[in-house]
């Protein structure tokens, strides 16, 4: 009798659910991403931005290893491989790390500070390798499900290649080089991943798993962009606030604290 409720949903049921899930949860819409793409962030504001993304950035392809490292299939070893590729290029200057290391040149930010990792926000640094440690616990349908976030990657980054272009005009537009390669890529990875997830996850508890993935990924992302709001956002906000405050003389009618 209980057994329906256990039997797998169908394959485009659970992938729709996957997609439905994780865009409700997506960093998209995110306060910072708002700023963003209003025009509405300070170029402090967005090389810190810039800085702590690395972070996340080069945390990428060591996830991908150990995604690499958990196949025994060599189809799906010589499929996933490329996003080692991807990120750290075939030689020094020609992958995804490069091209966000000239983003960041672009936007004023000192090269060594970028790749000491100085300027990374622990709570980022938290994030970012949680979902390392995720990946490296996780089994590796788990692990791949939590790369589907890349399905929503290609709009949201359409979007902001569109805003920087018109809001931040003193970044060169050439520097938004790593977000125009990976729009293709992101959309090609989701694609690969999201085949996988479908195809693998057998029984109702393994999709459940691969949704459970997905959530616990886009509150990674979260957390990186709550870090950055809080630290370089509200404490302007609270001084701004502070400055039009009205002076004690002419308070009379402001709320008794
Ligand atoms: O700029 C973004 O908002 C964004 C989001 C994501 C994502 O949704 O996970 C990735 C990226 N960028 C990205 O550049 C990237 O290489 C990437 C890899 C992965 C992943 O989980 O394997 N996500 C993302």
């Amino acid at each position: 009798m209980t057994s329906d409720l256990h039997a797998p949903l169908p394959a485009d049921v659970f992938v729709e659910r996957l997609r439905q899930e994780g865009l409700q949860r997506y960093h998209h819409e995110h306060p910072f991403h708002v700023l963003m793409h209003e025009g509405r962030l300070s170029p402090h504001q967005l090389q810190q931005w810039v800085v702590n993304r690395y972070y996340y950035q080069t945390r990428i392809p060591i996830k991908d290893a150990l995604i690499l490292a958990k196949s025994e299939d060599p189809a799906f070893r010589r499929t996933w491989i490329h996003r080692l590729h991807d990120h750290d290029g075939h030689g020094p200057d020609d992958g995804g790390l490069s091209q966000w290391q000239r983003l960041a040149a672009a936007v004023g930010v000192d090269s060594a500070l970028l790749t000491s990792f100085q300027a990374v926000l622990p709570g980022v640094r938290f994030a970012c390798d949680g979902y390392v440690s995720f990946v490296r616990e996780a089994s590796l349908l788990e692990a791949v499900a939590s790369s589907l976030t890349e399905l929503f990657a290609p709009d949201l980054m359409a979007k902001r290649i569109a805003a920087w272009e018109r809001h931040y005009p003193w970044v060169d537009r050439q520097a938004l080089d790593y977000f125009r390669s990976r729009v293709p890529r992101a959309t090609r990875d989701a694609g690969e991943a999201l085949e996988f997830v479908a195809a693998q996850a057998a029984t109702r508890e393994q999709q459940q798993q691969c949704l459970d993935a997905l959530t616990r990924k886009t509150e990674i992302l979260r957390h990186l962009l709550d870090c950055l709001y809080n630290t370089y956002v509200v404490p302007e906000r609270q001084d701004a606030d502070h400055r039009a405050e009205p002076s004690e003389a002419g308070c009379e009618s402001a709320p008794a604290r």
